[in-house]
């Protein structure tokens, strides 16, 4: 099983100086293949910062509800392990990377939320003997794979109750990472409380706004007023610091095992089929195969016009290449459009189309699909093409 860094390394020397902005490694320019570099950097202690409270969780903070989050690092409480402990690790925020190493003896996978989120179990799955780096938001974890901080980031873009996780399908486009693999993982909630307290004596829930979303059915069944935090393991570790007699956490079996909370109900998902599909991001793109199912990801925008995107999806449909999703965004620096015809004088909203389709980028099809598509879309980017996930099906 995964486990944090500091548990088995104790900070080692950097050969190589600290990790500045300037060390950072170029992108690749598009069309280019990206070099591999010959020798892998090394960097200072990661979580050497993670106990220095000069590095404030100022992400997390930005975001927090009602609760009091301000604290809720620096006075939890743990019956087994103290606050200091690297079991656990505090969530690396982008303003923590100077302090960062990476030996490169175990493959090192950001996630965001803290220890015992269904997206450390995620990068679990997909790597099974990885260091599991936990990620104060989305940002930092494509940013600590960007900067050489880690190897991998696995995050999660949709679930099958919630939909789409828009945040990460923008940050995609703001990044240059490569889609290198998908990882499913089913979603089974649990109802947390602290000991002794019983359903009845919960007012409220606290958990990531996905998880509250994927249990509704049950938590209006019981009345409870719901609030959001960063991740559900967050809540559980939040319910737990602060003994609250009144206050539950939708969060996950592990998420009560590390935070020594009681499952007052399992399975509280809306549909048992919960499931939330990850990306794996890298650094460099895989050489796609044919050799077992693979799945490609792209980013397009496309002129205003009747039946352009139908046009866009005919080329997919005319090689018999079918689409597994498609999601459309606001072209953020670019929202509005003037329409052509001047007599009209309304305005479009511009969007960007991210559809992911199944074939390998080495399928002739695809290559002749995307082909076509270049010759009237106003922007276009392979995302990544990967091998599908088929544990789920
Ligand atoms: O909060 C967590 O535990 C997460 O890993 C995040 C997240 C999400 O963003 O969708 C991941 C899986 C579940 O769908 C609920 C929440």
């Amino acid at each position: 099983m995964a486990t944090a860094t500091s548990l088995v390394r104790s900070p080692t020397t950097s050969l190589s100086g600290k990790f500045t902005l300037s060390d950072q490694k170029p992108p690749t320019p598009p069309g280019q293949l990206p070099q591999y570099p010959t020798q892998r950097r090394r960097f200072t202690p990661l979580f050497a910062s993670f106990h220095d409270d000069s590095s404030s969780n100022s992400g997390s903070k930005k975001n927090a509800p009602a609760v009091e989050l301000e604290k809720l690092l620096d006075d939890a409480p743990y019956d087994v392990v103290s606050k200091d402990s690297p079991l656990h690790p505090r969530p690396l925020s982008s303003t923590q990377f100077s302090n960062s190493v990476s030996d490169g003896s175990r493959l090192r996978v950001a996630y965001q939320g803290v220890r015992g989120a269904y997206s450390e179990a995620a990068a679990e799955k997909a790597y099974p003997n990885c260091e599991a780096v936990p990620c104060d938001q989305f940002d930092a974890a494509f940013e600590a794979v960007e900067k050489w901080i880690v190897d991998r980031a696995v995050l999660p873009i949709e679930n099958s109750l919630g939909g789409s996780i828009h945040r990460n399908y923008d940050l995609l486009l703001r990044h240059s990472l490569h889609i290198v693999g998908e990882v499913k993982l089913a979603v089974r909630h649990c109802l947390l409380a602290n000991h002794g307290v019983k359903v009845e004596d919960l007012q409220r829930v606290l958990s990531h706004p996905q998880a509250l979303a994927q249990c509704e059915n049950t938590l209006t069944k019981l009345g409870l007023s719901r609030e959001a935090l960063d991740d559900t393991a967050l809540s559980a570790k939040y319910v737990a610091s602060k003994k609250l007699k009144d206050t539950g956490a939708v969060a996950s079996s592990s998420a009560a095992l590390i935070y020594g909370l009681n499952i007052l109900a399992q399975d509280i998902q809306d549909d048992c089929d919960n499931i939330t599909r990850f990306l794996i991001l890298a650094r460099e793109p895989i050489i796609p195969g044919i050799e077992k199912p693979f799945k490609t990801s792209i980013v397009f925008s496309l002129e205003e016009g009747p039946g352009v995107l139908f046009k866009a999806l005919a080329v997919f449909a005319l090689r018999q290449i079918n689409l597994t999703k498609i999601e459309s965004r606001p072209l953020r620096n670019q929202p509005l459009r003037a329409s052509d015809d001047c007599n009209n004088g309304s305005k479009y909203f511009d969007y960007l189309f991210y559809v992911d389709f199944e074939a390998s980028m080495a399928d002739q099809r695809a290559q002749n699909a995307l082909r076509h598509l270049k010759e009237f879309a106003t922007f276009l980017r392979v995302l990544g093409s990967y091998p599908v996930d088929t544990t789920m099906i």
